[in-house]
């Protein structure tokens, strides 16, 4: 056994609408460099189309394969992901010490604006978010209260996806409904915070001028969103209350004219469930389509509906640039990432051309390849060009690592 797998260990679960992802990371006291924690990842292991095409699959932190299955099911219970990842990590770490587990939280709502260790208190605090992600919440604590009473020594540190949006103006958070439901909670969150303080760690190493400056980063995976970054910090997002607001997602809508709802329960008798379904299942890009969520599938596909699909896409993107811009007062640079930023060239091109307005000058044909190291960050905007764009891969593990390090440090 890799002498380097004794040691203490910090866990990260990322559990997701329609995957589980545990990723396990080292700690190398020697390996500190300024604030950063010594963290090293060593495995990273998931089980994704939980509802389609369950597939489990690990990877050492080369990228080398650990492991690999197939259930002959169409639908895998989260629970049993997770019992079937928790017993591949301890096959392959049978003597780690578990410093404590983090986990990707969506929602915060209005009283956690830090990550936090789980308390049974904070667990029912959670628990009562549940209606305000309820594709996404429920997963996320189910893990935590297993491992409550599971492993009752070991911390559990809830860290949020909304927390890093509570920079933003006040402004930025109200809708223009009654003040009392703002009081009571209706107001603009934001959500991929997680990933968006990733992108903002990175910045300062990727381009100096955009850590200081202006920049709308794009979260382009099954969900999508957008935010709009001042030196770094979140001053406004295309999500709000929900993680359906906003631009359009795999199977979710974004935002559509709150009068279409009223008028498909009065006329068409849906009911709460029916909508939310028709908005977080039915809709996105497998709505318009027909054909798929999946933008592999779209972007291979000759379906009219599909391009549709692809068009309107990016042309909601570009109208999302504009109005961030405009929050921003003006634009130093994009950023792209998750699975459709950092692997779809086309969608960036088209994104980009959609920015040419903002001064964004594309490098020549060509030149727009993905790095090859798996973290490297690219550029994709000319050197002459006044806004820059670049692509930086997003790792919401290692935020999750990084905060989970700091609050059992005790130094949140
Ligand atoms: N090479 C690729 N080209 C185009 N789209 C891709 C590629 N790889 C992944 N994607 C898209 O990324 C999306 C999933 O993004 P990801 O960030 O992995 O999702 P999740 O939110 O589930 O973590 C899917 O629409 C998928 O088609
Ligand atoms: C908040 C959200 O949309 O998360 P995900 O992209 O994991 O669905
Ligand atoms: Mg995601």
């Amino acid at each position: 056994m890799d002498p380097r797998l004794e040691g203490e260990f910090i866990a990260v679960v990322n559990a997701g609408s329609s995957s589980v992802k545990l990723s396990m990371f080292s700690l190398h006291a020697r390996e500190q460099v300024g604030s950063a924690p010594p963290l090293r990842l060593e495995l990273h292991a998931q089980v994704e189309g939980l509802g389609t095409q369950p597939h489990f699959e690990a990877r050492h932190a080369d990228g080398s394969p650990a492991g690999q299955r197939d259930w002959p099911v169409h639908h895998l219970p989260h629970d049993q992901a997770i019992d079937h990842l928790v017993a591949f990590v301890q096959e392959e770490f049978p003597r780690i010490e578990m410093l404590g587990i983090g986990h990707r939280v969506v929602h915060g709502g209005t009283d956690f604006d830090q990550p936090v260790v789980v308390t049974p208190q904070v667990l029912s605090q959670l628990e009562a978010l549940v209606p305000l992600a309820p594709l996404h919440q429920p997963h996320n604590l189910s893990p935590i209260r297993r491992a409550l009473s599971g492993l009752p020594g070991l911390a559990q540190v809830a860290c949020f996806d909304t927390a890093f949006h509570r920079t933003q103006p006040q402004v930025a958070q109200p809708y223009a409904l009654p003040y009392a439901l703002y009081e009571s909670g209706v107001r603009r969150y934001g959500f991929h915070g997680l990933s968006y303080e990733y992108i903002a760690s990175r910045l300062p190493e990727v381009s100096p001028r955009l850590a200081q400056g202006r920049v709308v980063a794009l979260h382009l995976g099954n969900g999508v969103s957008a935010c709009a970054l001042e030196r770094g910090r979140s001053i406004g997002s295309s999500m709000g209350f929900t993680a359906v607001e906003g631009l359009p997602m795999g199977t979710r809508s974004g935002s559509v004219d709150p009068g279409v709802l009223l008028y498909l329960m009065d006329q068409k008798g849906l009911d709460a469930r029916a909508l939310e379904r028709l908005l977080y299942q039915q809709s996105g890009l497998l709505g318009l389509s027909g054909v798929s969520s999946d933008m592999r599938t779209l972007l291979a596909s000759d379906v009219p509906r599909a391009r549709l699909a692809v068009d309107v896409f990016v042309h909601r993107i570009v109208r999302e640039i504009g109005a961030l811009a405009a929050e921003l007062g003006g634009l130093d640079g994009i950023v792209f990432t998750a699975g459709i930023g950092e692997h779809a060239q086309v969608i960036r091109q088209r994104v980009m051309a959609g920015c040419a307005w903002l001064g964004l000058v594309p490098q020549a044909p060509g030149h727009d390849q993905r790095p090859t190291p798996p973290h490297a960050a690219t550029r994709l905007s000319a050197d002459s060009s006044r806004c820059e764009a670049w692509v930086i891969p997003t790792d919401e593990e290692l935020m999750v690592a990084r905060h989970t390090y700091r609050v059992l440090a005790g130094g949140a």
